[in-house]
């Protein structure tokens, strides 16, 4: 899964993971986080989620990231923002309004100092789009540059044989490997998918709360 493989899904408008509504599981667990107005909110391969416009509704201050420029744009122009957009790094634009910056670019080329102080990351479809070669590095990249803030995850759980990922299939050992030394990892909710992963394969989907100790 490299930058030409999303950056071809958006170019292609394939999608199917961008959800047509704010994610019910934000909304259900977001009061377990306790964030004050104006707390910044780190959300990582954001693509254009509904869930930012929820999050800024709020009166979160979200921070993200993402590869592609179509998604950033969509993700603007559906806000009706204009963004201010400056380059920060070699192959990282800034776009920036209001309480909103998305970086665009490779989240492994951002840096603490950019992505500043964060309270929380919520991570929705990221973890999961990184094959397992890539995970363990995703996960302490993620840690590094949010100061290990606390993290809102939502992971899927099915049998990878059945199908490739993206999505891949993340189990509780995995959470426990990737985030286990830093994290108390609560489970705040397993719901089954309705109808199941492309084609009805029989999948879970798991709220994990990470607090850092
Ligand atoms: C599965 S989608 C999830 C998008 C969003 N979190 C959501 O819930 O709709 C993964 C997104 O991460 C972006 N992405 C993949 N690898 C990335 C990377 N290394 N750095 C930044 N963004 C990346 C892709 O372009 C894609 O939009």
């Amino acid at each position: 899964m490299d930058a030409q493989f999303w950056n071809m899904k958006w170019q292609k408008n394939q999608i199917g993971f961008h959800l047509p509504a704010v994610n019910p599981l934000l909304v259900k667990y977001f009061p377990v986080l306790e964030l004050k107005e104006g707390a910044r909110v780190f959300v990582p391969l954001c693509g254009k989620t509904l869930d930012i416009h929820w999050l800024l509704q709020r009166g979160m201050n979200v921070v993200g990231v993402e590869l592609s420029q179509i998604a950033v744009e969509q993700l603007f122009s559906e806000l009706a923002l204009t963004p201010q957009i400056t380059d920060v790094a070699p192959n990282m634009q800034c776009f920036q309004a209001k309480n909103l910056t998305i970086f665009v670019g490779d989240i492994f080329a951002l840096s603490r100092v950019l992505v500043g102080s964060v309270q929380v990351i919520y991570d929705r479809a990221a973890l999961v789009a990184f094959p397992p070669a890539m995970r363990a590095a995703y996960a302490e990249h993620l840690m590094d540059i949010s100061g290990t803030a606390e993290q809102l995850l939502v992971t899927l759980e099915y049998d990878q044989s059945c199908i490739a990922g993206p999505p891949f299939s993340i189990t509780q050992q995995d959470i426990q490997r990737y985030y286990g030394a830093e994290y108390a990892i609560s489970c705040l909710e397993n719901t089954s998918v309705t109808g199941g992963l492309k084609g009805g394969v029989p999948a879970t989907e798991n709220v994990w709360f990470l607090k850092p100790e």
